[in-house]
Parts: structure tokens; C-alpha cells; sequence
């Protein structure tokens, strides 16, 4: 009764903490779970290389999956991870989506892959989207959301862009993209549960025109005002992105920070990460991914 599914991170178009409404594209960079199941007894989760992180979302998406399709099985849980926590870049909602996915595997309950696919043959499968709202489910409970971050999840889960209305965990929009990515990391940690909410209400009547544009699939230009946006209510600098503008359309402070994500053209995504070599911490190239999480 083994599982294991992986789910990749992703970066923001608009961050959903001031309007509840939001908007993520997937990107090349996974994290993994791996759960074992055993007949009773409790879950308990494992985060590789950071034994003093906080395991209880892994843990609450493993129970809750075995609430609602297991038996009341215990099981160990562990990540493994590509991108950093607490940087910006939805490592929990990979977490989250790679920790349901391998329980639902280790159970062996088939998960449909929205295109008339299963991974097991039977009758009743798991939709993806369903999966996803387990684990924003999970990350409400475990407290490392403000809004449950549907955006940031179906992302991950779905691969591509979309559109989410978090307030209900409404899926309102999901496109492919293809981009070439830069991303800055810098060296400090922000958790998305700290930000500052009332700072980012303030903006609401900017984040409102991001919202139209990104239902028109007007993406870039969403992304680059809603980094402008939120680098203003959470205290991050613009030069980043005015750097950025140089070369590419859509550039962001992605989630609550650190990071930053700038997307277009390969060359040209190059001459930022060029431009962003300059700062501390780490910058590096991806690729958005269209696929999302898989199990195996
Ligand atoms: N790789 C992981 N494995 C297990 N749990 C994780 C992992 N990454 C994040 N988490 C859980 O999610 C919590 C909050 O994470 P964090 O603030 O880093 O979210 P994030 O998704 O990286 O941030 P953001 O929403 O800004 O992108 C962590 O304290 C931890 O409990
Ligand atoms: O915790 C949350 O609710 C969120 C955190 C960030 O990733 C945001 O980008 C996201 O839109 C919502």
C-alpha cells in the first residue's frame, strides 16, 4: 500500500489576497510525495532536508483522504522537494497536490485526468480538481493559507494558467501557456499565512483591472500590474521588475515573496535573469509546464 505522485510549483499572475480572486501559471520544478499506508495508527509526515519544517499540511491531506476514501488507515508521508519553501513559488500547494495524489494512489483510487483517462481502470474516479480542493481543503486547516490559494493548486494540479475565484474554490478560467522563465530567489523566507492582508486590501481597485485582463488572456500585462501592486502593499522593490520590463511584458513578485517570475521569449528571458544575476540569492531559467501533478 504504497503511493507516489508529483506535482509541479508555480508562479503568479495575481495574488488573490486582495480580492479573493486570483491567477498562476505551473512551472518546471516538482515536488514529490511519497506515502506509505499501513493498517492503522497515525500519520506522520517527513519534509527531506528540512526536518524542523512544519509537517501538519502533509499530514492533514493524508487524513483527509483516508476520511473520505480509506478505511482508516496510518501512514507515513514525505517530500521531496525542488523549490525552496516559503519563497513565493506554491511550494505547499505542490506539496498538497503530490501528498493526495500518492494517497489516493496508495489506496488505489483512480484519478481521472479530465480527459477521459484514469490511472486505474475502475469506475469511480477522482476528478483532478477534486483532488486540488482536498488539499486547499487540508491547507486551511493546517493554517498556511489566507484565502486556501485554489489558484495557486489548480495550477500545480492542472498545469498551465488559471483564473480562480478562491472565496469558492471556482475554477473560472484554465489556458496553456508557453513560456520561457526567470526566476529571482532571494535568501529570506516570507510564509504566505504572515502577509499582510489589510495592506494588500488597499490595492483591490488595481487588482480589479488585473482580473479582467487576465479573463481577456491578457496574462503579461495582468501579472505586471499585479506585481507592481503587491511589491507597493508588501513593502518589495519595483526595480526588479522595471529591470525586467526591459526585455519581457510579464514580470511579478510571485504570491507574497520573495521571489519574482518573469515570463516571454527564451532569449529574451534570458537577458533578464542576466539583469536579476546582479542581486543576492539565486536566480535560475525554467519553462512553464502544461501537464500538472501525475501519480507514479
Ligand atoms: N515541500 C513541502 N513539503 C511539505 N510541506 C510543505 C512543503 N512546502 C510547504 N509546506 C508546508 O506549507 C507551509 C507554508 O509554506 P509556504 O509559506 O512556504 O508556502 P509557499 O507555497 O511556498 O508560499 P507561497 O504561497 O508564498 O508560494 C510550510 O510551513 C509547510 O507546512
Ligand atoms: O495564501 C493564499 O491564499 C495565497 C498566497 C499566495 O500564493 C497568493 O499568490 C495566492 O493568490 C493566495
Amino acid at each position: 500500500m504504497n503511493g507516489r505522485a508529483s506535482a509541479p510549483a508555480a508562479g503568479t499572475i495575481i495574488n488573490a489576497l486582495a480580492t479573493g480572486r486570483g491567477a498562476a501559471f505551473a512551472i518546471d520544478r516538482e515536488t514529490t510525495a511519497t506515502v506509505e499506508l499501513h493498517d492503522e495508527g497515525d500519520v506522520t509526515g517527513e519534509i527531506d532536508g528540512a526536518p524542523d519544517a512544519d509537517t501538519r499540511l502533509i499530514e492533514r491531506c493524508v487524513e483527509l483522504v483516508v476520511a473520505e476514501y480509506g478505511d482508516g488507515e496510518g501512514a507515513q508521508v514525505k517530500t521531496e522537494s525542488e523549490v525552496p519553501m516559503a519563497a513565493g513559488l506554491k511550494s505547499s500547494s505542490a506539496a498538497a497536490n503530490a501528498t493526495v495524489l500518492a494517497t489516493l494512489d496508495a489506496l488505489g483510487v483512480p484519478v481521472d485526468d479530465g480527459e477521459g483517462r484514469t490511472s486505474e481502470s475502475s469506475a469511480a474516479a477522482v476528478s483532478r480538481e477534486a483532488a486540488a480542493r482536498l488539499g486547499v481543503r487540508a491547507a486551511r486547516e493546517a493554517g498556511v493559507t489566507v484565502t486556501g490559494a485554489f489558484d495557486d493548486a489548480s495550477a500545480s494540479m492542472l498545469g498551465g494558467v488559471t483564473v480562480t475565484d478562491n472565496t469558492g474554490d471556482e475554477l473560472l478560467a484554465r489556458e496553456t501557456v508557453e513560456w520561457a522563465v526567470a526566476v529571482w530567489t532571494p535568501d529570506e523566507r516570507a510564509f504566505s499565512a504572515d502577509a499582510d492582508v489589510a495592506r494588500c486590501e488597499r490595492v483591490v481597485p488595481v487588482v480589479e483591472v488585473t482580473t479582467d485582463l487576465a479573463l481577456a488572456g491578457e496574462y503579461e500585462r495582468a501579472m505586471t500590474v499585479n506585481g507592481l501592486a503587491f511589491c507597493a502593499a508588501l513593502d518589495f522593490p519595483t526595480e526588479p521588475a522595471i529591470a525586467a520590463l526591459a526585455h519581457v511584458e510579464g514580470v511579478s513578485l510571485s504570491g507574497t515573496g520573495p521571489s519574482y517570475v518573469a515570463v516571454g521569449e527564451r532569449s529574451e528571458v534570458e537577458k533578464v535573469q542576466e539583469a536579476w544575476d546582479e542581486y543576492e540569492g539565486h536566480t535560475w531559467l525554467t519553462t512553464t509546464r502544461t501537464d500538472g501533478a501525475w501519480t507514479g
